[in-house]
C-alpha cells in the first residue's frame, strides 16, 4: 500500500487552476521528484499536502488518514514533516541546541521550558546529528557553520519527529554542485535507513536525474508525466514544455556516497 495517495487534488486561484485533478502516490523508502516549469503547480501542490492551503478538491490521504481539511500541526503529528530553514533567530544557538529545540517540539513542551531543559534529550540530538554527520560540530553556534553544513544541521531538526514522509522545497537552491551532491545523498541515505519517503521539488535537473527513484512531472497544473528518471528524460511532452526554458535533460550525473 502506498504511503500518500493523492486523488483529484484541484486548487484555482480566481481564474487559474492552478493545480488540475492531478493524482499520484508515493512509498515509503522512496524519493519523488516534482517537477515542472515556473507556474505549473509545484508549489501550491505542497502546500496542500502540508496544510497551508486548502484544497478545493480531491484527496491526500497518508496512510489512509484524510490531510484534507486538517492543520498544518495536525498533519505534521501525523507524520508530514518539512525542512525550513533555520532562522536568524536560531542562528545563535549551537547546532545541537537547535535539535534538542525540535526534539522539544515533537513531545509537544513549550519553548518557554527550554532554558530549565537545556540538558534535555542531548543524546538523542547527538544521535540525529551523528546520522546526518554534524555530531563533531554539535557545540558550535549555527551562524559559524557552512551553508551545506546549515542544510545538515536543517536535515537533523526535519527528522527529530520521525516524519513517515518528508516534504523538501527546493533543498538545494543556492548550493555549489559539491554541496548539493553530499546533501541528496545524505537524504537518499536517510530515506533508505529510515524507510521515509521524501517528496521533493527541484530546480536543477542534475540532482533530480541523479537522485530521485521516481519523478512526476507538472505543467499548467497537470501531471503530464510520471516515471524513472530515464523515462521522463526521453518523454516527448516533458521536452515539449521543457522546450526553451533553458534546461536541457542531457547532463549525466552520477549519484555520490556521503561524504
Ligand atoms: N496565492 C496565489 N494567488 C494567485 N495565484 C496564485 C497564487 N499562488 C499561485 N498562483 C498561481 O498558480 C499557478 C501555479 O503556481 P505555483 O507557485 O504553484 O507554481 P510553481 O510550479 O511552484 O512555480 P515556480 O517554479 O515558479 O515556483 C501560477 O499561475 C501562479 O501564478
Amino acid at each position: 500500500m502506498s504511503l500518500l495517495t493523492v486523488n483529484g487534488l484541484g486548487k484555482s486561484f480566481g481564474g487559474v487552476k492552478a493545480v488540475d485533478g492531478i493524482n499520484f502516490n508515493l512509498h515509503a523508502g522512496e524519493l519523488l521528484a516534482l517537477i515542472g516549469p515556473n507556474g505549473a503547480g509545484k508549489s501550491t501542490t505542497f502546500n496542500m499536502v502540508n496544510g497551508q492551503l486548502h484544497a478545493d478538491r480531491g484527496s491526500i490521504k497518508l496512510d489512509g488518514h484524510e490531510l484534507i481539511g486538517k492543520p498544518p500541526r495536525e498533519i505534521w503529528r501525523l507524520g508530514v514533516g518539512r525542512t525550513f530553514q533555520i532562522a536568524e533567530t536560531f542562528s545563535s544557538f549551537t547546532v545541537v541546541e537547535n535539535v534538542q529545540m525540535a526534539l522539544l517540539s515533537a513531545d509537544n513542551r513549550l519553548l518557554s521550558t527550554w532554558r530549565r531543559a537545556a540538558g534535555h534529550k542531548r543524546t538523542e540530538a547527538l544521535e540525529l546529528l551523528d546520522q546526518v554527520g554534524m555530531a563533531a560540530q554539535a557545540d558550535r553556534a549555527c551562524s559559524e557553520l557552512a551553508y551545506g553544513d546549515v542544510k545538515r544541521v536543517e536535515l537533523a531538526v526535519a527528522i527529530a519527529n520521525s516524519p513517515k514522509l518528508l516534504l523538501m522545497d527546493e533543498p538545494t537552491a543556492g548550493m555549489a554542485p559539491k554541496e548539493r551532491n553530499d546533501l541528496m545523498a545524505l537524504t537518499k541515505r536517510l530515506v533508505v535507513e529510515r524507510g521515509m519517503a521524501v517528496l521533493f521539488t527541484e530546480h536543477s535537473m542534475d540532482v533530480v536525474f541523479a537522485y530521485a527513484d521516481r519523478m512526476i512531472v507538472l505543467a499548467r497544473g497537470r501531471l503530464i508525466a510520471e516515471g524513472k528518471p530515464l523515462e521522463i528524460r526521453n518523454h516527448p511532452k516533458v521536452q515539449e514544455v521543457y522546450f526553451g526554458t533553458g534546461k536541457t535533460f542531457e547532463k549525466e550525473v552520477q549519484a555520490q556516497e556521503p561524504a
